[in-house]
């Protein structure tokens, strides 16, 4: 009794503060490099209660000297740290609203580490989320990001983690002065924080498993392919985002940083020395920084995303240095565990709003071909002709022909969008892979989540309530995992709703566990011959979508359509994958 006794204590002493053997207190967790951290009790979905450690500090807070620095290790904290209160975003100009404003803070490198009640002797897997928001926004904290529905398991570790977003995160002169990927390299360090520190709290650091979306699962696929982040995790959920769409690298910084400085009415922003512009750029104040970004914009609020990941030259701090579609090409990439996400409307992100704002949509359609071209990110190598030809073929494709945004032609510009921005480099991905490595052996898998639910990311989108008019867009799969209280309602417990979210998150749970899907159809291995087998469609992949026939009211069930012809059409244009 006794000695069983002194093995408890022996396991708690890991977890939390203990005198002689003797708790005083769940609640604080001391990891020695770290220092005491005091968390608090929040209450769960479905459970009581869990524990919450929020506003962690992983990194020196990047201002003055360290904006727009490679970010610098916490040093130990002293006396307990009141970690009860979830901090700022990181400031943003959230362009994904119809009224974007600027909020959060410039001091925002903090994580939160989330747990059960109650703490098993075996270490828990531990899942870290990288919200999306287009590099520009999103938050790490509860009201949008709400871990209640994993807590409600009791089985895992959830960490989340804010990251340096739009100029501050991405701006680069491409050499030492400004290097860029700071939003990365937080990401980064915060994943060392996990593997250093999550064990002090319960969590195993050898089943780590990252897990992001949209720009939060570019940036999943961008730490698969980094030297940096070798040994930080042990399987991957990229959800709607891979990094090689798009939008994933700025092929211009230092003229983009240049625009910037102008824009921030910096003298001599076009010639100065870049140790210069480093300074200048370091001495202006935040709000004219983030609002020197809309400078940038070529119409309304396009691009969404500017600043992004860049290709820095080789070093000790570099995190790419490689463009992302080289190595996937190569298949240059560690093999973990790999699960894609996808939703069928990817593209409402940007659709939604230009279709709903009749300004908006009418100033769109009286120069529709240029906006159209321009909002295709076409390589820089075609000229002026080719670019026409091409913007045809897709006017064509998607839009019957009609050169203007309606009714009729709304589903095809979404389809539009959909494909180029998010399901050709999906596609493109997995080519890549099946390719590349050995799929047998290192097999992934893929989930499209379709299950069309009383509230949608698309409302949040543009002023007017749209639920369900454009279907299951990008971020919908969100609402059933985390809870957003600012954004939705609570599900009542017994509903369709309810379900869906115990049941997806128990999706992602057993894929972090076991490393690939539990208890549901069992998918065939991809291989490059079935891929290319299916002209219309892609490998096997699980398909979560509604079912009034049965009582639980959705289905999980196989599919393998895909917008394939679509893909090869975008592959056409862009030239890619001649011999696939
Ligand atoms: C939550 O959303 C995100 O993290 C990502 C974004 C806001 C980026 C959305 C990107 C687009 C609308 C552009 C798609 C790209 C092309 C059509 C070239």
């Amino acid at each position: 009794m006794l000695g069983s006794f002194f093995y408890l204590c022996l396991c708690l002493a890991s977890i939390s503060v203990s005198v002689f053997g003797l708790k005083l207190d769940d609640l604080v967790v001391c990891p020695p490099n770290v220092g005491c951290l005091r968390g608090t009790y929040m209450k769960g979905y479905q459970v009581e209660k869990f524990q919450a450690f929020m506003g962690i500090p992983y990194a020196l807070p990047p201002l003055g000297e360290l904006r727009f620095s490679n970010p610098k290790v916490m040093p130990k904290l002293s006396g307990i740290y009141n970690a009860s209160l979830a901090k700022s975003d990181c400031i943003q100009k959230n362009y994904l609203l119809p009224t974007p404003i600027i909020y959060g803070e410039e001091d925002c490198l903090y994580l939160n580490v989330y747990r059960p009640e109650r703490i098993s002797k075996l270490r828990l897997p531990v899942m870290v989320y990288i919200h999306g928001g287009g590099f520009f926004s999103g938050s790490a904290g509860p009201s949008v990001t709400g871990p209640e529905y994993f807590m409600d398991t009791g089985e895992v570790i959830v960490v989340t983690m804010a990251y340096r977003l739009g100029a501050l995160g991405f701006l680069s002169t491409q050499d030492a002065n400004i290097p860029g990927n700071f939003g990365l390299k937080d990401q980064n360090l915060a994943l060392r924080w996990v593997r250093n520190n999550i064990a002090f709290f319960g969590g195993n650091p050898q089943r780590v498993t990252i897990f992001g979306q949209s720009v939060g699962g570019v940036s999943t696929h961008l730490h698969l392919l980094s030297p940096k982040s070798q040994g930080l995790f042990q399987a991957v959920i990229s959800m709607s985002g891979t990094a090689n769409v798009p939008f994933a690298v700025n092929s211009k910084p230092l003229e983009q940083a240049r625009k910037t400085a102008e824009f921030c009415q910096i003298e001599g922003a076009d010639n100065l020395s870049t140790a210069k512009l480093a300074r200048a750029l370091r001495n202006i104040d935040v709000y004219t920084l983030i609002n020197a970004g809309d400078g940038l914009k070529f119409w309304d609020v396009d691009h969404m995303t500017n600043y992004r990941p860049v290709i820095e030259p080789v070093g000790k701090e570099a995190f790419l240095t490689i463009h992302p579609n080289k190595l996937l090409a190569k298949g240059g990439y560690r093999k973990v565990p790999w699960l894609l996400g996808t939703v069928p409307e990817e593209g409402a992100v940007r659709v939604v709003n230009i279709k709903e704002n009749i300004t908006l949509r009418e100033d769109f359609n009286s120069k529709f071909d240029y906006l159209l071209q321009e909002l295709m990110e076409w390589p820089s190598e075609f000229n002026a002709q080719q670019l026409k030809e091409k913007t045809k073929i897709l006017i064509d494709e998607f839009f019957g022909g009609i050169h203007e945004i309606n009714d009729k032609t709304v589903q095809g510009f979404l389809d539009l969008i959909t494909v180029r921005g998010f399901k050709q480099p999906l596609y493109n991905a997995i080519t890549d892979y099946v390719r590349s490595v050995d799929t047998n052996k290192y097999p992934f898998y893929m989930y499209s989540f379709n299950y069309k639910g009383p509230v949608s990311y698309a409302s949040i989108y543009t002023q007017a309530n749209v639920t369900g008019k454009y279907g299951v867009v990008h971020c919908d799969d969100l609402i059933y995992l985390f809870r957003s209280p600012i954004l939705f309602p609570d599900f009542a417990k017994n509903s369709t709703e309810a379900k869906v979210i115990k049941t997806f998150v128990r999706y992602f749970i057993n894929f972090a566990k076991f490393g690939k899907p539990q208890n549901v159809p069992p998918l065939s291995c991809c291989t490059e011959e079935i891929l290319k087998s299916r002209p219309e469609g892609i490998c096997d992949y699980h398909e979560f979508i509604n079912n009034k026939q049965n009582t639980e009211g959705f289905e999980i069930r196989v599919n393998d359509k895909f917008p394939t012809n679509r893909v090869k059409i975008w592959s056409n244009l862009l030239e890619e994958m001649k011999n696939f």
